[in-house]
């Protein structure tokens, strides 16, 4: 089934896996898969692809650091990687920001078919949404990383992480520009392929960023 290298990942990175999150997750591969064909939400992919390429690098953040308080994610198009953490923590708020119409669309009819509290949609850019703190803090092809690390410390709380979805070679701008920012790395893993995550995704590397402990 294209959902077993899913649970293999989240099951072998101790993160949450239950039948009703198999039954959310089935739900929303149909979705995605369904409406791709008639709104080009992520181009054209098999339900396979769809699992390697979004979903597992979507819930590979959460096994580098995983949520403890209100999500934001920015840029979320088609809901990446917002939903499948929320299927995974479903007690978290979660916000995501998504400018383009036909995007949020999408997001409506999947947050009334899965019945998703506590989650928030802003069909709106990010400069326009009003300012509010967040734990976690995470988008997905959205900005170059080091622009990404200066735009998400500015809806960080405290106590939270922003946290970059990139490629190993970005590591050391980051580091850099988190100094600027006062903020220190929280959590790295420098080659998703060792959580088990198949190397066709985007994602090849993950830094969380927070503020310096005591
Ligand atoms: C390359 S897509 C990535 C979508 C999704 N995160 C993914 O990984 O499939 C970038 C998304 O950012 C959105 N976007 C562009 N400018 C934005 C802005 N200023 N604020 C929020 N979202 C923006 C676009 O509409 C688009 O859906």
């Amino acid at each position: 089934m294209p959902l077993q290298k899913l649970q293999n990942f989240c099951t072998a990175n101790n993160l949450p896996w239950t039948d009703e999150i198999v039954n959310d997750f089935a739900t929303y591969l149909e979705l995605l898969t369904h409406f791709n064909k008639v709104m080009n939400l992520i181009g054209p992919m098999s339900e396979g692809e769809v699992v390697d390429q979004l979903l597992i690098d979507s819930v590979a953040a959460a096994a580098v650091c995983a949520p403890q308080g209100p999500i934001l994610d920015v840029g979320s198009g088609a809901g990446l990687p917002g939903v499948p953490l929320k299927l995974l923590y479903p007690d978290l708020p979660i916000t995501l920001v998504e400018p383009r119409q036909k995007r949020t669309t999408f997001l409506k009819i999947v947050l009334n078919r899965l019945d998703l509290a506590d989650t928030t949609i802003e069909r709106k850019r990010i400069e326009e949404v009003e300012r509010a703190e967040f734990s976690y803090v995470i988008s997905k092809a959205f900005q170059p990383p080091v622009q990404w690390l200066e735009t998400a410390s500015e809806w960080t709380a405290d106590e939270g992480v922003v946290m970059c979805l990139t490629r190993p070679d970005e590591r050391a701008a980051l580091e850099a520009k988190a100094g600027e920012l006062g903020l220190e790395l929280a959590g790295a893993c420098d080659d998703t392929t060792v959580l088990g995550a198949p190397s066709v995704g985007d994602v090849r590397a993950i830094y969380a960023f927070g503020q310096p402990g005591e």
